[in-house]
């Protein structure tokens, strides 16, 4: 069990009650505990590759089957997945018939979260909420569970399983590799004009995520939540990955304070930190709000 500091304890939480504009930022720390490997250490890698080579256009362009496989695996061990008591505790914060009582001063929160598993999404769905369309929650670099077609650009949600026929099968890491051919990858539903006919685009789907190298979609609306923000909590992440590694030395430089929670704590942590819990977040949130 995380042992933590009683006074640290007792200091966050009487500076979450008086928090005009909390924000939280999450990393892949807050989904381990619902089994959803990590990028750091053995989780960062799917067969032999680097997890975050195959999250490029370069690698997609390369060899989309591969790309799709890594994907279809990891949507395959999302489905599978449930919420953890650190997702559902930022879900009491973000609901609009709970949350006053763990923040009286602000009566909102905003979850920005690097994860890209819909885990936190479903912890507001498990309390009959959408927090994804009220703007609770910013998937700040995509959903597994949303498609782009690269022809006609038409994005959508899906969460079927397979996600094509094609890569049936193929999350099981034991098997040997067999490539997957073009037209058993995932494909584009949308109906559109052909000369006199409506026919299906049949374009190549790629996954809704944001890749190295492609900008954040909602960056501007990040940083206008940002502008203000008097008290982040840093949820299990490496602040390795930027912009997100960021925000929270944005969040001190505006005069704003840093609580980070965290199995270890990095160098950035450390400098900005004024509270530094360290430990299982699906274990200290709940302490933290209880
Ligand atoms: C590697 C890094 C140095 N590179 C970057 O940051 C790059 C380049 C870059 C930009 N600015 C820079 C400045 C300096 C240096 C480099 C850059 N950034 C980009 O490319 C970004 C895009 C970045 C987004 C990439 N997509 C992801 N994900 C989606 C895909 C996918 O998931 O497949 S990033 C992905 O990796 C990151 C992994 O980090 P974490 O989530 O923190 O996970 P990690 O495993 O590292 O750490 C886990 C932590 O949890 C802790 N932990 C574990 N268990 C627990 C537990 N139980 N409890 C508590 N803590 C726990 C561990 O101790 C650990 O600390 C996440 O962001 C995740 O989303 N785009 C861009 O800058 O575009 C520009 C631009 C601008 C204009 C026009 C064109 C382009
Ligand atoms: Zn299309």
């Amino acid at each position: 069990m995380a042992s933590i500091s009683q006074s640290q304890l007792r200091s966050f939480k009487a500076a979450l009650k008086e928090a005009k504009k909390p924000v939280a930022l999450a990393g892949a720390g807050l989904s381990a505990a619902s089994g959803i490997p990590t990028f750091r250490g053995a989780g960062g890698l799917w067969r032999e590759h680097d997890a975050l080579s195959l999250a490029t256009p370069e690698a997609f362009s390369m060899d989309p089957s591969k790309v799709w496989q890594f994907y279809h695996y990891r949507r395959e061990t999302c489905l599978r997945a449930s919420p953890n008591s650190a997702h559902r505790c930022l879900a009491k914060l973000l609901s609009p018939s709970q949350r006053s009582k763990y923040l009286p001063s602000s009566g909102s929160l905003h979850l920005i979260t690097q994860n890209v598993d819909g885990l936190s999404a479903r912890a507001g769905t498990e309390i009959g909420e959408d927090h994804v369309t009220s703007g609770g929650i910013l998937e700040m670099h995509g959903s597994l569970f949303r498609t782009v077609c690269t022809s006609c650009n038409d994005v959508r949600p899906n969460f079927e399983s397979p996600i094509s026929e094609g890569l049936r099968g193929t999350e099981d890491p034991s098997l040997e590799y067999r490539e997957t051919p073009l037209e058993g990858l995932p494909r584009c539903e949308n109906l559109t004009r052909w000369s006199r006919s409506i026919q299906p685009c049949r374009g190549l789907l790629r996954p809704g995520v944001v890749w190295f190298g492609e900008s954040i979609p909602a960056l501007d609306e990040i940083y206008e939540i940002l502008e203000g923000c008097d008290l982040i909590m840093v949820l299990g992440t490496s602040s390795t990955v930027y912009p997100a590694a960021g925000f929270a030395g944005q969040v001190k430089m505006n005069g704003g304070r840093v609580a980070v929670f965290n199995l270890e704590c990095g160098p950035q942590d450390r400098i900005h930190a004024d509270w530094l819990f360290q430990g299982a977040v699906e274990e200290l949130l709940p302490l933290a709000l209880g």
